[in-house]
């Protein structure tokens, strides 16, 4: 993963006030929504609206510009927006509902140039999970946990248990694949104490980041998804402690009481490149 991707903002294309606003603040990418943030009849004005946005200036935030689904009235004239007018301005172009490889095809044949992200939220996205990942124009998967929620006629619970089985799967296709891969959404923005039990948990989990609704989520999902002090302390004293026992020629060393073996070098350098990303976003 070359950049960062702790937090990842939804801000509905109509919206140019928060557009705006989003030059400032401290996402690591934004989503500029033209598909459910939107309603029908501002659409067409919500594609001009972003065009215009686009030619200010996000800084290193990472653009991704989710359209509306092929099979909508709007899906294909977004879809040669973000081929044209689009192209040089947005980072990435993210597809809804996807349920299968073919589902990615076909907007790659309408968009040559612009990496693909996938919206997994519905059962049978969940399982054609791995098709998806193994794309080669796929760059990352976001979770659409309420249009799963919805499909699966679930019940919001804290533990989040009937999302476990989609967000499982998902998340092994992503690895499997070498893809980035960001949490759902926590609706209850207002909610500081819910928005950290469920970063924590994505975060465990091994999701790179959290999708976001406002502002006000920023700071906690930044802070949960980044490596603590100690843990770029660790990483240090691991890699160091490794080379170390590799000069002596051993192929094991201890840390903390702990052993380190190559494995855990190679998470350590993860966590350090994940570090470097971060304050290279802030600089
Ligand atoms: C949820 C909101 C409608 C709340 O909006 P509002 O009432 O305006 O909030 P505030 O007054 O608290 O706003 C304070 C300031 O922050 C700016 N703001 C608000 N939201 C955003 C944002 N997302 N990005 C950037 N800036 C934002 C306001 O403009 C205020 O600024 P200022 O004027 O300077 O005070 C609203 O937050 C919102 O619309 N959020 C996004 C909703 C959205 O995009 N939904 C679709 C994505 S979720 C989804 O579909 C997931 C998936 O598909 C699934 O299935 O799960
Ligand atoms: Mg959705």
């Amino acid at each position: 993963m070359a950049r960062a991707y702790r937090s990842v903002l939804y801000i509905p294309a109509a919206n140019q006030r928060a557009m705006e606003k989003a030059q400032g603040l401290t996402a690591d990418a934004i989503i500029f929504d033209l598909e459910d943030a939107v309603a029908p009849d501002a659409k067409e004005a919500a594609r001009d609206a972003l065009a215009q946005a686009l030619t200010q200036d996000y800084g290193r935030r990472a653009r991704i510009v989710r359209i509306n689904g092929m099979a909508t009235d709007w899906g294909e004239g977004d879809a040669r927006a973000c081929a044209g007018a689009l192209a040089d301005k947005a980072d990435a172009v993210l597809i809804p509902k996807v349920d299968s490889a073919a589902d990615l095809d076909r907007v790659a044949a309408l968009i040559p140039d612009l990496p693909l992200w996938a919206m997994m939220e519905t059962p049978l996205g969940m399982l054609n999970a791995a098709e998806i990942a193994a794309h080669p124009r796929l760059q990352g998967m976001v979770m659409g946990t309420n249009d799963l929620a919805k499909e699966l006629n679930s019940r919001f619970r804290p533990d989040r248990l009937p999302m476990q089985s989609g967000l499982g799967l998902c998340l092994l296709a992503a690895k499997a694949y070498g893809k980035v891969i960001v949490d759902g959404v926590f609706n209850a923005f207002k909610d500081d104490e819910g928005l950290r039990a469920e970063c924590e948990q994505g975060r465990d989990m091994g999701f790179d980041g959290k999708t976001l609704i406002h502002p006000a989520q920023l700071a906690i999902t930044n802070q949960v998804f980044a490596p603590a002090d100690a843990d770029i302390d660790l990483a240090r004293r691991q890699i160091e402690a490794f080379e170390a026992a590799t000069r002596e020629g051993k192929g094991v060393a201890v840390v903390d009481g702990k052993i380190v073996e190559n494995l855990h070098v190679e998470t350590a350098r993860k966590t350090l490149a994940l570090a470097e990303a971060i304050a290279e976003m802030t600089e």
